[in-house]
């Protein structure tokens, strides 16, 4: 059983702040400090161009894939990392669509990330032969999957309100129209449990700087289906995904399986980050953290809804069908979040009038959810955030 009291020791988190962005960009994981500085000192600074071979870099990517897979469900040797999360979108859709070079059509949803969506756009707009970008509300995929669709794009938790796709079910039907699937576990993965292997996935892709704490700009992952991982052809055929890269060979030959997905040269510090988040979630059992969360989740949305009637819950209520995080909407969203913030609550901001926090058990407890609470209910009691301070639009959010 995983004992969420010491993993919430593990993590740097400054004095007097609630932490409820960890969805967004998790905290540091105090290991990775000393982790960072080790392979700064010990291996590129003492071993050089050795630690390729010596420190092991060469294989970080399908270590940590693996590290991974275990969280989101993967057969061990079928995830690999490296490159942005809009990068492996590209790299999966680009796979499914030349897997279905008789159909023209890519689904996708309205609560789909905008970039995943732009991705899609650009591969049409650069390569298609008359394909098309679908995007339908979500509750209409179902009766919108027909044979004409060569792959459906989703987002399995929705960032705005947190709503949670069946996986199993849509990809079942998907599959039996002959149709691939990508799902993007941005919001997924570390959020809540994940079987890709057992809902049939044929491919899936995620960050690992939100809810996995490695990072800020940590690499993304990608996971391609045993039965697709000789067939999949990778469009963004760099020299790492070659099977000899090191033969220096004019043409490219596909690496055996999930290799071929690598691009380039991986992200040996960032990857040192990620590797002593890992260490944390080595630990973590997923339906433990789920359950965890969604008594936080739960507990949270209990007291703003006694003390704020104002916002309005845009998350499901039911627990089961969204993801880690709650969202309210209301119409001066953006200042309220900016007060909060001030407040030493962290939460953040999605146009047009979304308020969202993240719930994650590794370093949160009923405490700070109840405090927080009463931020937000002092708050929005005494109109703290109808001040031009907080009004004003700054920076990202
Ligand atoms: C669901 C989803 N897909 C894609 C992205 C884009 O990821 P990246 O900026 O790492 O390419 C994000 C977050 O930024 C996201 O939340
Ligand atoms: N990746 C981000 C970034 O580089 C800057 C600010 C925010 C992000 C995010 O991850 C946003 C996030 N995908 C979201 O759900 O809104």
């Amino acid at each position: 059983m995983t004992d969420f009291t010491a993993t919430r020791s593990l993590f740097q988190l400054p004095d007097g702040v609630i932490y409820l962005d960890g969805n967004s960009l998790g905290p540091l994981p105090r290991a990775a400090t000393a982790r960072m500085t080790q392979v700064m000192q010990d291996e590129w600074g003492e071993m050089l161009i050795s630690g390729w071979n010596h420190a092991g870099w060469m294989a970080q990517p399908t270590r940590l894939g693996d590290r991974i897979g275990r969280l989101i469900g993967a057969e061990p040797g079928h995830v690999v990392l490296g490159d942005t999360l809009s990068i492996k979108v590209y790299q999966a859709l680009a796979a499914a669509l030349e897997m279905r070079p008789d159909r023209r059509v890519i689904l996708s949803d309205s609560g789909n990330f905008p970039s995943d969506l732009y991705m899609a756009e650009g591969l049409i707009r650069a390569f298609g032969r008359g394909h098309e970008l679908r995007v339908v509300p979500p509750e209409d995929l179902a009766d919108a999957i027909t044979d004409e669709v060569a792959v459906i794009l989703l987002t399995q938790v929705d960032y705005r309100t947190g709503r949670l796709h069946d996986m199993a079910d849509l990809t079942a039907r998907a599959h039996a129209a002959g149709t691939l699937v990508i799902w993007d576990l941005a919001h997924s993965a570390g959020a809540i449990e994940v079987d890709v292997a057992g809902t049939g996935a044929d491919f899936a892709v995620g960050c690992t700087y939100k809810y996995l704490n490695g990072g800020p700009g940590a690499p993304a992952f990608i996971y391609v289906a045993p039965c697709h991982a000789d067939v999949a052809r990778a469009a963004l055929s760099g020299w790492l995904g070659h099977v000899a890269p090191f033969a220096f060979e004019q043409n490219y030959r596909p690496g055996a399986g999930i290799e071929r997905m690598r691009v380039g040269t991986p992200p040996v510090l960032a990857m040192a980050a990620l590797e002593a988040a890992l260490d944390i979630w080595d630990s973590v059992d997923m339906a433990a953290l789920r359950a965890r969360s969604i008594t936080l989740s739960e507990l949270f949305i209990e007291k703003v809804e006694a003390t704020c009637p104002m916002l309005e819950l845009a998350s499901p209520r039911d627990p089961n069908q969204r993801g880690s995080q709650v969202s309210f909407r209301y119409e001066q969203g953006f200042a309220v979040v900016q007060a909060a913030i001030a407040h030493g609550v962290i939460g953040d901001f999605r146009a047009p009038d979304i308020i969202r926090f993240g719930f994650t058990p590794l370093y949160l407890c009923e405490e700070d959810i109840t405090d927080a609470a009463s931020v937000l209910a002092r708050i929005m009691a005494e109109r703290v955030w109808d001040n031009a301070i907080f009004r004003t639009q700054v920076g990202v959010t």
